[in-house]
């Protein structure tokens, strides 16, 4: 591995601190014998060894600072910096005590799950490792996606530093920095002469000490900032505090108040009426101040975990060759068929006090001069159709044109051609006259339009908003969420679901190396969950409970035989659980995520593979505790004409969806999706309650204040 490959990834990190100078020399020094290795270099030899090895342990303890807040050397995931620097080490021998993060970050790469293999198993002292071997990284799938750039901000950084680096990088002790944020707290102390502020500026939920004294630049107008949460740059001394529960402080040499707080008495300066006072608030009082709660610690530190799950979500399935495809928002096709569509319409105008609104509607087709003659010489004179008055010949003549359309179209859709449109009924509303030519919706679900794409470029998958216009007050519905919904090529049910667990399991483990301050916050929070990172360890130590919907439904009935009571302790076959019985079965019956498999035909959608009883379909609901259903998915129908077949089942017109028909004529082959409400992740990450409380502005019904 080349050094200056190797230097070029470390000091992409945040921490310059890492470009020492042997510490990736170690490599290439086998302490163990106390001699130099033959392909040193001539400077390297050239050096004492005892100054060598003082040099990379203190390197090494440099290295293992950086590491306290950080998982991996360079970025949030795995990159070439790390397989060097573990390689080096492992050939090295074991990592000593003193560096308990450096440890801690050896086994996390030796451990994983492709490097493992090459490592013999982990162990710094095990035998068997390869650092040069091309082949073992190909295997590492860094070749898949090509190895990104570093990242290397010259032009945006704006000569501040963000807090979450400031704290993480004790190499900054002594030097001057500047720090922009707003504040939690402000304190005057000494009569007036010194002002303590509290800053956060979002990067984590820690906040820092700025002290400021009369003699400090800006001083008196910091002091009239109006207090909690006015805005503020200061640069300083960063030394270490003196004070308890926390590492630094600033001794600001100039400070600026760069927004005050204008709560007081009509618009003055002043705390009174700042909505995010210092005290805390109830999770209802924050979202009714949606646009103000990103300042609130509970708010910052889930939108902070929802951030590291998207990231994780596109990286996982980057790292794993799919593509990411953005399906429309808008869509004339009803994926679940369940009618719960938001419509979209031009029609009602731009001004919503305009009270001459017109929709327009289908009227009685009119008879044009010589048109009736064409169809039957019965000319009329003008006026003699006025009221909607048809001859009764003309009448059987439009209805026998109308049945012969309607069979012209079912027999299209019925080979999956393209259809011809069907009258619409006179009155119906004629979304012909609006902007998309027909009646136009919010998406549902991603899902048909993805499988166009699956089934061309193999693994794919969409993530983006999602509608439903359903009348839902609980704590797990929105009307828009964010859906993640993956579809895979060659591939049945039982391929399906190992990647939803893969999925779920890669991000719990990514919140757990990348979100450890925000976890612990949720931890400790009134709003959070004692136990909750125990609880996630949990779900990726083991694999989750797969078992059939029957074999589900014979468990709650023996539950409700044995005595338990449910709201509905009818359990019969066919039904379709409530999230009282999914979450007994995760929760109480087998305490851990629970995949339930091959549901009746009737309760699921209608592109769902039909098994070979004839009577479930190939579906998966994956039942999590506290949540229920987080996500649902299924093998998809691939034979043309079962499909169809579910689809006039389902009560669905198979034309409105001709191309989706299509797709099973041109090549069809199995495949698979399914799809993972991401703000129901969140909820099982963080173990706050509310589904409210995990998007910036929630939508239900009667709320879209923000
Ligand atoms: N992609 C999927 O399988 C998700 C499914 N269409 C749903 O909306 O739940």
């Amino acid at each position: 591995m080349s050094h200056t490959l190797l230097l070029d990834a470390a000091s992409a990190s945040e921490s310059g601190a890492l470009k020492c100078k042997t510490a990736f020399s170690y490599a290439e020094i086998t302490l163990e014998e106390g001699k130099i290795d033959a392909n040193t270099s001539a400077t390297t030899k050239g050096l004492e060894l005892k100054a060598i090895q003082a040099d990379i342990a203190k390197s090494l303890s440099i290295v293992d600072a950086h590491l306290v807040q950080h998982t991996y050397l360079a970025c949030n995931f795995i990159t070439v910096a790390d397989i060097s620097l573990a390689c080096s080490i492992r050939a090295a021998g074991p990592v000593s005590s003193s560096t308990p993060n450096l440890s801690r970050w050896f086994n996390t790469i030796a451990n994983h799950p492709k490097i493992a293999p090459l490592f013999g198993g982990g162990s710094a002292a095990g035998a068997g490792a390869n650092s040069g071997n091309g082949a073992a990284l190909v295997d590492l799938g860094l070749q898949l996606s090509g190895v990104p750039p570093p990242v290397a901000p010259t032009l945006y950084k704006r000569g501040r530093i963000r807090i979450k680096e400031l704290l993480s990088t004790p190499s900054l002790i002594g030097s001057t920095v500047t720090v922009s944020g707003w504040s939690r707290t402000t304190r005057n102390a000494d009569a007036g002469k010194l002002l303590f502020v509290e800053l956060n500026d979002g990067s984590t939920t820690l906040s820092v000490q700025c002290v400021m004294k009369n003699t400090s630049t800006g001083f008196d107008n910091c002091k009239a900032s109006g207090g909690t949460g006015a805005s503020f740059t200061f640069t300083g001394e960063l030394v270490e505090s003196e004070g308890k529960g926390q590492s630094c402080e600033i001794q600001v040499i100039k400070g600026e108040c760069v927004g005050a707080v204008y709560g007081g008495e009509n618009m003055t300066i002043g705390g009174a009426n700042y909505p995010l006072s210092k005290k805390s608030h109830g999770l209802e009082h924050l979202r009714q101040h949606a646009h103000l709660r990103p300042r609130a610690k509970v708010h910052a530190a889930a939108m902070r975990i929802r951030h590291a799950m998207a990231f994780a979500t596109h990286k996982f399935f980057n790292d794993n060759g799919f593509l990411y495809i953005h399906t429309p928002i808008v869509t004339c096709a009803d994926c679940e068929g369940a009618g719960e569509q938001f419509g979209i319409t031009t029609m009602l105008g731009t001004d919503p006090h305009k009270t001459d609104v017109k929709v327009p509607y289908v009227e009685e087709p009119k008879k044009k001069e010589g048109a009736a003659e064409e169809e039957g010489g019965e000319k009329k004179k003008e006026g003699e159709e006025g009221g909607g008055g048809q001859s009764n010949k003309a009448k059987k003549k439009a209805a026998k044109k109308a049945a012969a359309l309607a069979k012209k179209a079912a027999m299209a859709a019925a080979k999956g051609g393209k259809p011809e449109e069907d009258p619409l009924p006179v009155g119906a509303v004629d979304y012909g006259k609006d902007f998309f030519g027909k009646r136009a919706n919010l998406t549902v679900s991603g899902q048909l339009n993805v499988e166009t794409h699956c089934c061309a470029l193999s693994d794919v998958y969409t993530f983006g908003p999602t509608f439903r216009a359903e009348n839902s007050h609980t704590t797990r519905h929105l009307a828009e969420f964010w859906m993640i919904e993956p579809e895979i090529a060659f591939a049945d049910l039982h391929t399906d679901m190992d990647l939803a667990e893969d999925y779920i399991k890669y991000c719990v483990r990514y919140a757990l190396e990348c979100c450890k301050d925000d976890l612990e916050f949720f931890e400790e929070s009134q709003f959070g969950e004692k136990g909750l990172i125990k609880r996630l360890s949990n779900v990726i130590e083991a694999p989750f409970k797969r078992l059939t919907y029957t074999e589900g439904i014979e468990l709650l009935k023996k539950t409700v035989a044995d005595g338990h009571q449910f709201e509905e302790s009818n359990i019969q076959w066919g039904m379709d659980l409530g999230s009282e019985h999914e979450r007994y079965l995760c929760e109480t019956i087998f305490k851990k995520p629970v995949i339930l498999t091959d549901y009746p035909k009737e309760i699921k959608a209608f592109y769902m593979k039909l098994n070979p009883d004839e009577k479930t379909v190939a579906a998966a609901d994956i039942l999590v505790p506290k949540i229920g259903e987080l996500v649902g998915g299924s093998q998809r129908e691939h034979r043309h004409d079962i499909l169809v077949d579910r689809c006039k089942e389902s009560g669905l017109e198979p034309k409105a969806i001709w191309w989706y028909l299509e797709l099973r004529k041109f090549g069809t082959m199995p495949h698979a999706g399914f799809g993972l409400g991401f703000e129901r992740l969140i909820l099982f990450i963080t173990g706050l309650e509310n589904i409210k409380d995990v998007i910036p502005f929630p939508r239900t019904p009667g709320v879209a204040e923000f």
